[in-house]
C-alpha cells in the first residue's frame, strides 16, 4: 500500500485466523505502519497490488457490508465520538444492532455502567477527561455488534488499572465479536495477546508468540 510517493506496507503475506488467535497485537516503532494495516481491514485505505479479504468480504467491493462487520477504534477518541451526552451516543451505536428502539437507552445505561462510566451517562462528551472519553469510544464501537474489532492504541491514555480492564475486554469481547487486533505500545497488553506481529519498516519483522516475540523487541530497543 502506498500514501504517497513512498510504500507504507511492502509484501505482506498475512493470515489472521480467529481459531488460533482470537486477540493479534500489532507492535513496532512509531511509523512503521501498524495503523495503516488496521486501516486496510477496514477500507480505510485501499492496497495498490494485492488483496485484502476479511471474513471474505472486500473492502473495494463490499465496504457497506464490511462496515457493518468490523468496528474501528481510533487513537483519537474524538475523531468518532459524535453525540452531545455519553448515553447518547451508546444509544446511536446501537441502532445498528438488533435491539428494539425502545431498548435503546435503557441498554446504552447498562454498557456506560459495565464499563465504568455510568455516572458519565448524562453528563456532556466533552466534559469527560481523555481516558474516559476513549473508554466511551470502545464502549460505544462494541454495542455496533461488530463480529471483528479493530483496535489503534486503545489503552494510550488509560491509567494503570483502566488499561487492564480494556485489556480484559479486549482478551474476552462481548459477542459478537470474534476476532480482535490491537495496534499498541503498550507491551502489558500486547503480552495478553495469542499472537504478535512486530511490524517494522512496513514489514512483518517477527510472527510469533507474544513472550518470544516482545522479549526480541525489547532487546533492540
Ligand atoms: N494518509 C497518509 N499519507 C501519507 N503518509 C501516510 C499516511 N498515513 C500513514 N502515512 C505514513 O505511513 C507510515 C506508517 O504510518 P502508520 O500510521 O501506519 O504507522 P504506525 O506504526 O501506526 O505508527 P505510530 O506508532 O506512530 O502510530 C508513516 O511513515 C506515515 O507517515
Amino acid at each position: 500500500m502506498h500514501a504517497g510517493p513512498r510504500p507504507v506496507l511492502h509484501r505482506l503475506d498475512l493470515e489472521l485466523d480467529p481459531a488460533t488467535a482470537p486477540l493479534t497485537a500489532l507492535i513496532g516503532p512509531n511509523g512503521s505502519g501498524k495503523s495503516t494495516l488496521l486501516r486496510l481491514l477496514d477500507g480505510l485505505v485501499l492496497p495498490d497490488a494485492g488483496r485484502v479479504t476479511v471474513d471474505g468480504l472486500d473492502p473495494e467491493r463490499q465496504l457497506k457490508q464490511l462496515r457493518r462487520h468490523v468496528g474501528f477504534v481510533f487513537t483519537d477518541p474524538d475523531a468518532q465520538l459524535v453525540m452531545p451526552t455519553a448515553v447518547e451516543d451508546v444509544a446511536l451505536s446501537l441502532r445498528r444492532s438488533d435491539l428494539p428502539r425502545r431498548r435503546h437507552d435503557e441498554r446504552a445505561r447498562e454498557l456506560l455502567a459495565e464499563a465504568g462510566l455510568g455516572e458519565l451517562a448524562d453528563r456532556s462528551v466533552r466534559e469527560a477527561s481523555s481516558g474516559q472519553r476513549q473508554l466511551l469510544a470502545l464502549t460505544s464501537v462494541l454495542a455496533t455488534g461488530p463480529r471483528v474489532l479493530l483496535c489503534d492504541e486503545p489503552t494510550t491514555l488509560l491509567d494503570l488499572r483502566t488499561a487492564r480492564r480494556v485489556g480484559a475486554v479486549l482478551r474476552d469481547p462481548p459477542a459478537p465479536v470474534g476476532q480482535v487486533l490491537v495496534a499498541t505500545h503498550d507491551l502489558d497488553l500486547a503480552a495478553r495477546a495469542d499472537r504478535v506481529l512486530w511490524i517494522q519498516g512496513g514489514r512483518v519483522h517477527a510472527d510469533g508468540a507474544p513472550g518470544d516475540v516482545i522479549a526480541a523487541y525489547r532487546a533492540q530497543a
